[in-house]
This record gives structure tokens, C-alpha cells and sequence, in this order.
């Protein structure tokens, strides 16, 4: 009997709570359906001790009664949830490994990796300016590009999801230069997904009956979604939802949503994160079978967003590739929301030190 060959999948951050969601996911066959997975987990190879609570008065350390209960390790976090698949007898999973972030461990989890899912990133600290996180991301991701570099088949598909989801996959780009550039993306299909929900929500549809939603530009309080093409059951949505206050609030809701679930769960979106991860991988893999989606992927230039920008379009995706659509005409508001996303997305590469970011794009022969 001939056996189809196992895929390979890395998941990085997958101590964190996004990546808790999508593993069950992902070994369940809801993404590669029936084909048998290996799962590589990743994630920091060594965390800093935690910091010890000291006496105010005698100014030194509290008895270990006094300290707060020393938290597991990413490393401990990650053996825990292999032993819950194990334990969860799923039937494609084939192997789970579980790796550091260095490059001992790097070498190993990108070797024959189809599909590399970057979850993992520094999260923001209180008080910390948003341009501080851009740079400290943009140094670990210049890590993860030259791993990929060095340790990653060519065919690897790869997936930024860590924020600033764009920005981050741009510096990929620079730093892995062997791998086709359209097998870099990040994700914006938690946004789209979002539409349609609010879509369902005012009509009472189903999601298979909603078509061509898009999100446009940075995965940030900027991006740009538009339903302006979209239809429901084959109608066109101006025709069901006939209420222009709810199509007035669409945009910042959206726009504001991740922030929203923060302020009421105390921690961002993780499980229609996860969904959205799946959504993403799911189509990557099988085709979108002439539906749209959102994705974000280096421009090539497509509705005169400059090449080289990681910028979330409206895709289909065949057997062929991912084909962004075009054609959709450019209103005057369309005009100033892409410039309003292409600014920041400059700004984001400034922060991240690539102020003159088209030479290096220019030099680079996969935008030629
Ligand atoms: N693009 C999108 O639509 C969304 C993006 N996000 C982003 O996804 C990221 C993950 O979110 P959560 O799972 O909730 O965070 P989390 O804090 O629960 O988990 C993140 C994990 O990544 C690990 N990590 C950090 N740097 C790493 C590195 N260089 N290599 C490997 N592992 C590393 C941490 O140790 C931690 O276990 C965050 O940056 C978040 O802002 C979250 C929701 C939606
Ligand atoms: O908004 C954030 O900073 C993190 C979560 C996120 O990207 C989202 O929920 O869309």
C-alpha cells in the first residue's frame, strides 16, 4: 500500500494560548483534512528566572512561602500539551515534537517543514511604546528569517501571525531570501472573518452564504475592510442590509475589534484567532475554490501598493497559486485609506530600522 507523505507542520508560540486553540485544530483534520501531520512545536529554548519579591523594610528576599508560585517554562507548557494530544488519540497525528527557538532547535523543526505557522512573538509590556514592540519583534524575527534561510525547504510556507503581523513578514523577506516570495503571508483573515460574523449577526445568514468581503492594507486600527463587493445568497448586500449606520460603524468596529476583546477578556483573541489560522491554512492547502478571501502577501505591485509591502488583498488560490483579484475599482475613499495604511506600514519599517526599504526591494531579483 502506498502511503501519502506526512506534512510537516511548525507552529511557533506554541506555549501561548493562541496556539492551545489551533493545535486541537490542526490534529483533528479541520485543516489537512485526512493526510497524517507531523506537529513541531516551538518555543523560547530559555526564559529569564522570575524575578524575586523582596521585604520593603529589611530590603531582602521574601521566605519562598512569600514568593508567587513559580509559572511553568514554554518548554514545561509544551510538554504538557503533547501529553493532552497523546492523550486525545487523534488519528492523523503521526508525531509531535518540541523544540527551543535556538538554532539547535530551529535546525530540527524546520528540516522538511511544509507549512511554518509564526505565532510566536514578544508581547507588548505595560507602558511600552508600540514602536518599541515593532523593534524588539523585528530583531527576533530577523532570527526566525535567517533560520529559514538556513533550515527551511524551499517549498516552506510561511505564516506570520505575531504583530505586527506585516511588518513582521516583510522582515522575513529580507532575511530569507531562497523561498519563493509568495510563500510568505500574514494573517488577515481573522478581520475578514470578522465581517462576515457581523454579517451574520444583521441578517441571520450563514457564512457560506456571504461572498467577497475584503480587508485591505495593515492587520492594525488602519486596515481598510470593505463589503462595498460583497453579496449575500448572490444578492448584493446594499440590497439586504439597507441601513447605512450599520454600514457607518463597520469599519471602526472592526478596525477596533482586537482591542475590544482585550478590554473585556483581559487578554487578546486567541480561540477566532486560531479559527482564522485554520481558515487561512486550510485554503493555503486545498484551494479557495473560486472564493475570496483576505490574505496578507508581499505586493507585487497590485493595486499600486509599492512591491515589497506585506499588504492584505482580496485572494483566490488554485492549484496554480495565490492570485490576488483585481479589478475592483478604486474609489476616492478607497485612494485615502490605502494611503493612509501605506504610511503606517512605512513608519512600521522605519521603527523597524529599514528606512530605505525600496532599494532593498529594488535589489531583490524575486520582485523583479
Ligand atoms: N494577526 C492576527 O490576526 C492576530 C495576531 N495575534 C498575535 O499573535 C501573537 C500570539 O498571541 P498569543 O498566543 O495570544 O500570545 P501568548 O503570549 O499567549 O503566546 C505567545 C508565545 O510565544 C512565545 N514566543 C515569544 N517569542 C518567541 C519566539 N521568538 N519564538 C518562539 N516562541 C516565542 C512565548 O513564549 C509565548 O509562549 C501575539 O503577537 C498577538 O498579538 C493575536 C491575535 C490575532
Ligand atoms: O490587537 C492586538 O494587539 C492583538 C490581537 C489582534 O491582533 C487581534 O485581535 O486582531
Amino acid at each position: 500500500m502506498q502511503t501519502e507523505r506526512i506534512i510537516k507542520v511548525v507552529v511557533t508560540g506554541a506555549a501561548g494560548q493562541i496556539a492551545y486553540s489551533l493545535i486541537p485544530m490542526i490534529a483533528n483534520g479541520s485543516v489537512f483534512g485526512a493526510r497524517r501531520i507531523h506537529l513541531a512545536m516551538v518555543d523560547l529554548a530559555s526564559v529569564p528566572p522570575p524575578r524575586r519579591l523582596m521585604c520593603d523594610n529589611c530590603h531582602e528576599e521574601l521566605p519562598p512561602h512569600q514568593q508567587p508560585p513559580a509559572r511553568s517554562t514554554p518548554q514545561q507548557m509544551m510538554e504538557g500539551v503533547r501529553m493532552e494530544i497523546v492523550d486525545s488519540d487523534y488519528p492523523r497525528v503521526a508525531k509531535v515534537s518540541i523544540h527551543g527557538n535556538d538554532d539547535a532547535g530551529m535546525s530540527v523543526a524546520l528540516s522538511g517543514a511544509d507549512y511554518v505557522l509564526l505565532l510566536g512573538a514578544v508581547p507588548r509590556r505595560a507602558g511600552q511604546l508600540r514602536k518599541e514592540l515593532i523593534y524588539a519583534n523585528s530583531k527576533a524575527f530577523e532570527v526566525i528569517g535567517r533560520q529559514l534561510q538556513e533550515f527551511a525547504p524551499t517549498h516552506a510556507r510561511i505564516l506570520t501571525v505575531g504583530n505586527p503581523a506585516n511588518t513582521n513578514a516583510w522582515i522575513l523577506t529580507r532575511a530569507c531570501t531562497k523561498i519563493p516570495i509568495r510563500n510568505f503571508s500574514c494573517l488577515s483573515r481573522l478581520d475578514h472573518n470578522r465581517i462576515i460574523g457581523q454579517i451574520m449577526l444583521k441578517t441571520g445568514c450563514s457564512n457560506e452564504d456571504v461572498e467577497g468581503v475584503m480587508v485591505f492594507g495593515n492587520h492594525s486600527d488602519c486596515q481598510y475592510p470593505s463589503v462595498a463587493h460583497a453579496t449575500i445568497n448572490g444578492v448584493p448586500i446594499q440590497e439586504v442590509i439597507k441601513d447605512d449606520a450599520w454600514y457607518e460603524e463597520l469599519t471602526p468596529l472592526i478596525q477596533s475589534r482586537g482591542k475590544e476583546v482585550i478590554n473585556k477578556r483581559g487578554l487578546s483573541s486567541a480561540a477566532s484567532a486560531a479559527k482564522a489560522i485554520a481558515d487561512h491554512v486550510r485554503d493555503w492547502h486545498f484551494g479557495t475554490s473560486g472564493r475570496i478571501i483576505s490574505m496578507g502577501l508581499p505586493s507585487l505591485g497590485e493595486y499600486g501598493v509599492p512591491r515589497g509591502l506585506v499588504w492584505s488583498y482580496p485572494v483566490m488560490i488554485d492549484e496554480t497559486g495565490v492570485h490576488v483579484v483585481q479589478g475592483f475599482e478604486m474609489t476616492e475613499a478607497c485612494v485615502t485609506q490605502f494611503e493612509i495604511n501605506q504610511v503606517q506600514l512605512e513608519t512600521e519599517l522605519a521603527e523597524a530600522e529599514h528606512p530605505d526599504w525600496t532599494n532593498e526591494i529594488a535589489a531583490d531579483p524575486r520582485f523583479a
